[in-house]
């Protein structure tokens, strides 16, 4: 697996708040990679410390194999940390046009309308940009960060702010960037169904510390339940013991997979009807309650 991005006991600290604490973590080419964590837990530190905004107070970060603020490396990654602001007598275009010519490129038109059709601003492209709803001026930011045609792309919530259709759109878009062109995508984002939705990878952090990395696939099969609609559930319950609890009008088994065949065979010789029995994982959301201590509801623990 090769890395694009390495960090080894990254430390930040301003006065008496530790943003970063010793973090290790390292993120594969390729896919998307999401960086979650409550408030404060050091992300937009992590990415300023890695888009060479701030200095670490002590540890290491690489980017592409270059140290951090490496410019032939820099030229490779785009990013978006923050909600976009353009000078509003500008067009969609026109940002482009200028940010092409501030990176030193020449301002190719082809290469600006197949970006502004990847973030659907075709029909807006001539509009100033002051008339733009967040979810434009989102978009904008995200052709931007990719008119240098990056290998990489960090976006800091970059559907905060969205209507669900906006958000819709940007799951697809950042989906296609990995998918069709390639590039590494890494986000934070508070929304973690869309997480879920759009990610690969995640890594969970916690006051500047990581708690949790892997794939959404590998988070979310811990603490895998098998769940039963059956009939009469009382007499279900007394077959399970401990090993099952009541979600509405199902219940959960917490067993071994290799264990459902024998399970489901005791149930049918107890004269049990089943109508229907299926696995269900956590979702990520439980697992970031779970991992960063935040309060747990029946709801965060059991809804998919
Ligand atoms: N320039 C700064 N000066 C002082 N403290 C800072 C500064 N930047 C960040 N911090 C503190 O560092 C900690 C981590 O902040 P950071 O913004 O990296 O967290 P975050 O995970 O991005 O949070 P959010 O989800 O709210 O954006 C917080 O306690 C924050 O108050």
């Amino acid at each position: 697996m090769t890395a694009v991005i390495e960090t080894r006991d990254l430390t930040k600290t301003y006065g008496t708040v530790r943003a970063l604490d010793g973090l290790s973590l390292s993120i594969p080419r390729g896919g998307v990679y999401g960086v979650l964590g409550p408030n404060g837990a050091g992300k937009s530190t992590l990415f300023r410390i890695l888009l060479g905004l701030i200095k670490p107070t002590s540890g290491s970060a690489s980017v592409m194999g270059g140290a951090v603020g490496d410019i032939a490396a820099g030229r490779r990654m785009g990013s978006m940390i923050e909600t976009p602001r353009y000078p509003p007598y500008m067009t969609a275009r026109q940002v482009l046009e200028w940010l092409s010519i501030a990176h030193g490129l020449k301002s190719d038109s082809q290469r600006i309308d197949r970006w502004l059709d990847r973030v659907g601003l075709t029909e807006a492209s001539n509009r100033r940009v002051r008339g733009f709803s967040v979810g434009m001026l989102q978009r904008l930011g995200v052709a931007a960060a990719l008119i240098t045609e990056p290998e990489l792309i960090i976006l800091d919530e970059p559907t905060s702010g969205m209507d669900p259709p906006g958000i819709q759109e940007m799951r697809a878009l950042i989906r296609s960037l990995a998918d069709t062109d390639g590039i590494t995508v890494i986000l934070a984002s508070h929304q973690l169904l869309e997480v879920q939705r759009v990610c690969d990878r995640v890594a969970i952090m916690n006051r500047g510390k990581l708690v949790r990395e892997g794939s959404v696939t590998e988070l979310t099969a811990t603490g895998e339940r098998l769940r039963l609609s059956l009939t009469p559930m009382a007499q279900a319950l007394s077959v399970l013991g401990d090993k099952g609890t009541i979600e509405g009008n199902a219940i959960l088994a917490a067993i071994p997979r290799a264990e459902a065949p024998a399970l489901l065979r005791a149930l049918i010789g107890q004269g049990i009807d089943i109508d229907e029995a299926r696995w269900v994982g956590a979702d990520l959301e439980s697992v970031f309650m779970t991992e960063t201590g935040s309060i747990q509801t029946p709801e965060t623990i059991h809804a998919r």
